[in-house]
């Protein structure tokens, strides 16, 4: 039978500072504000015969390189259904609930999530280690974010998802 070890990648350096509001219904929003969010991960593979599941270095830098990817922007969702966001010259022009907001695009990502929260960001994040991991031996991957000590979010992938797909 094939043993299952499971790595937790936790580090201080895994974080990303970033501006953002929660969007909560088509009419109450949060402030715009920011947070100095953590990013850690569980990934679960088969150890072989060499008592070794994944080198997990490699995985601390693919998680390295998407917190530095998010780091000091503005965080705009792109699915939101319940704002507009249009691009006008060097700005992106935010219309939530009948009121305008205006932010430099050199200031803001605009990503392909619904809304800006722990959730949605570690989905987004355990997507992209998904692709990057491609063809990797992965039985279960964890990714959660943190907006602070004591509050996450956190979304998982098994390769039973896609067996039983
Ligand atoms: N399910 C979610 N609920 C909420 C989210 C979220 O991402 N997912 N986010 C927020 C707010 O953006 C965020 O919590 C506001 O900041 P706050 O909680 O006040 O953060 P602090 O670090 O200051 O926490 P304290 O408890 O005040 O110390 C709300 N809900």
């Amino acid at each position: 039978m094939e043993r299952l070890a499971t790595l937790y990648i936790d580090k201080e350096s895994h974080k990303f500072s970033a501006a953002h509001y929660t969007i909560f219904s088509a009419t109450e929003r949060e402030r715009l504000h920011g947070h100095n969010y953590s990013v850690s991960a569980m990934i679960a593979a088969p150890m072989g015969d060499n008592g070794f599941a994944a080198d997990y270095n490699v995985y601390k830098r693919r998680i390295k390189a998407l917190c530095d990817e998010l780091d000091e922007y503005m965080v705009l969702p792109k699915h939101s259904p319940h704002q507009s966001v249009v691009e006008d010259g060097e700005n992106y022009r935010v219309v939530f609930n009948g009121e305008e907001l205006q932010f430099l695009r050199s200031d803001t990502l605009l990503l392909p999530i619904v809304n800006a929260t722990v959730e949605e960001f570690a989905h987004y994040l355990l997507g992209r280690m998904l692709e990057e991991s491609a063809g990797e031996l992965i039985a279960e991957l964890q990714v959660c974010v943190a907006s602070g000590p004591g509050q996450k979010g956190c979304a998982s992938w098994s390769a039973m998802d896609d067996a039983i797909a």
